[in-house]
């Protein structure tokens, strides 16, 4: 799913006006009607108070259309115009007037008014400000804002929380609101996803309302939702004639004396992703462990009992992960930078692996095109220094990625893959993936998907699509705290099956 800036959903209101033939305000009103229904399959014509934060724009346009829709359907209303400016969109003052004709009659807050009172039992609609924020709400708009989010009601945002730019962080965060519930108008927006920007919504959800496919199609964008249907397509099915070997031979690369269960995991979770064989490559110390915990593994040991000395691999591997567990003590580094400088093939390169990078970043260019690095926050910052904020990140993320032509896998809440100056946000995962090892978990899937063909890019969204989705697999078994990485490994399976899940029809017969 593609993710407009603000200025390419104008384009697409203006396109969808212009080839459906219809008004602004008739697209105003498919949003309202959205809108209303949302809340009238929850509400059923509870005996609520509905009080509605308007602001003088469309997206105040959108509040005030909505309001019309629910006083028709018998809902007890207060419409509150938030009169920050002069200049009144048309489509406002025109549903302004439907208003007023129905002698509904909102109060206008203005600099001096006294705020309203709202009580926590109120479900309050907040259209004051929606994509076209362009600068800070005046002091006065920003302590309703305050007021609003104080008042423990429900908060159901229109298209996006106020306060909120659409593609950059605000620079007072009390002046925001924190909404229970954002009803998105087509189109997700950058900031759900963010660390610092996506704390100011608990969850949202898209309303259709029938943009021209004609301009969403072709126009290319800087990021992408990553959600079932892209996953599904780039799935690989397995062959009836096949054999282990046409989905490769992985090597997973790591370890040392206390570490040896972070390669266990990866290779354990390489087989699982479906890797047709693979071979871990630790120090002697290890040996007996991974043979016993995983006998479907082979392994190849260095001659150096506690840390890897030297990575010779004598065949010609499909797919390697290296860096887990590895440390990064003086032999390890220089077995790590001869290993690098004898090898093209893209390799995926994560925890100590990418702190040697850090240390030594003349390494970099030795770093195999198309290679999958999948820094934490800590080892990103390692990596490219500080930021200033979550754009600045994503952009000196990206940046690094396109000069090495490498994918940058950045972990997290919503996992962001980078690659070629575009940008792939995952949506599966939860809380309870903070556990150790499931970064590990990850390198494993995504050697093990390099391993059977999938090329780097596709192995990265695919591979942290199938890592979250066992992920939660996991905590609808387990509960959130009590997720562990080996628990997402015995759930890979099942996140497979899940990815191809028919959806259960009503009456119980889904054949
Ligand atoms: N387009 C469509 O067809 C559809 C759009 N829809 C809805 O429209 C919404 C976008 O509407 P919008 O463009 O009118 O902007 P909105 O966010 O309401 O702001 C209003 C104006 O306020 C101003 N302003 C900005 N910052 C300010 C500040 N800090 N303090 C004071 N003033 C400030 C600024 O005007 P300026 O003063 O810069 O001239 C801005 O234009 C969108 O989110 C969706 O809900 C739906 O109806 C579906 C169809
Ligand atoms: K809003």
């Amino acid at each position: 799913m593609k993710i407009f800036t603000a200025q390419q959903i104008y384009q697409a209101d203006k396109f969808t006006i212009e080839h459906q033939q219809i008004s602004s305000d008739q697209l105003m009103e498919r949003a309202a009607i959205q809108l209303f229904e949302w809340m009238h399959s929850r509400l059923q014509g509870a005996e609520v108070i509905i009080q509605l934060f308007c602001g003088i724009g469309n997206n105040g346009g959108d509040g005030i259309a909505l309001a019309r829709l629910l006083k028709e359907a018998g809902y007890t209303i207060q419409v509150h115009v938030v009169n920050y400016s002069e200049t009144r969109s048309k489509d406002f003052l025109l549903n302004l007037e439907r208003l007023k004709d129905r002698k509904i009659w909102p109060d206008f807050i203005n600099d001096d008014s006294s705020l309203p009172e709202i009580s926590p039992n109120d479900i309050i609609v907040d259209a004051i400000f929606g994509i076209g924020l362009n600068r800070e709400p005046s002091d006065w708009v920003g302590k309703l804002i305050q007021h609003i989010n104080q008042s423990q009601a429900f908060v159901l945002s229109v298209d996006i929380p106020s306060g909120l730019p659409a593609s950059q962080v605000p620079s007072t965060t009390d002046h925001v609101i924190r909404a229970s519930y954002v009803l998105s108008i087509q189109l997700p927006k950058l900031v759900f996803f963010l660390p610092e920007t996506g704390v100011y919504l608990n969850q949202w959800e898209l309303l259709d309302i029938g943009l021209n496919t004609g301009f969403l199609g072709p126009e290319q964008v800087a990021f992408h939702f990553v959600t079932l249907p892209e996953v599904q397509s780039m799935y690989r099915p397995r062959l009836k004639f096949s054999h282990k070997g046409t989905y490769g031979h992985s090597v997973i690369v790591g370890g040392s004396y206390g570490k040896i269960g972070a390669v266990q995991m990866a290779a354990d979770a390489c087989l699982r992703a479906g890797s047709g064989l693979v071979t871990a490559y630790i120090p002697e110390c290890g040996y007996e462990s991974i043979q016993t915990a995983l006998p479907e593994a082979m392994v190849l040991t260095d001659e150096e009992d506690n840390f890897l000395t030297s990575i010779d691999i004598p065949f010609d591997p499909s797919a390697i992960g290296i860096g887990i567990g590895m440390g990064t003590g003086e032999k390890v580094v220089k077995a790590f930078e001869s290993f690098l400088k004898k090898t093209d093939q893209p390799l995926v390169i994560d925890a100590d692996g990418l702190n040697i990078l850090s240390k030594k970043p003349e390494l970099f260019k030795y770093v195999p095109k198309a290679s999958i690095l999948t820094p934490h926050p800590k080892e990103l910052q390692r990596m490219i220094g500080d930021w200033k904020d979550d754009f600045d990140k994503l952009e000196k993320a990206k940046a690094l990625a396109t000069k090495y032509g490498i994918v940058l896998v950045l972990k997290g809440v919503h996992t962001i893959t980078l690659y070629n100056g575009l940008g792939y946000i995952n949506s599966t995962g939860n809380p309870g993936m903070a556990t150790a090892g499931s970064g590990d978990v990850l390198t494993g899937i995504l050697t093990g998907l390099i391993a059977q063909g999938y090329d780097s890019l596709q192995a990265a969204i695919f591979g942290v699509y199938l890592h979250g989705l066992a992920g939660d697999v996991t905590a609808s078994i387990e509960s959130y705290d009590a997720v562990k990485a080996t628990g997402i490994i015995s759930n890979i399976g099942k996140a497979y099956l899940e990815l191809f899940k028919r959806p259960e029809v009503e009456g119980g017969n889904t054949a």
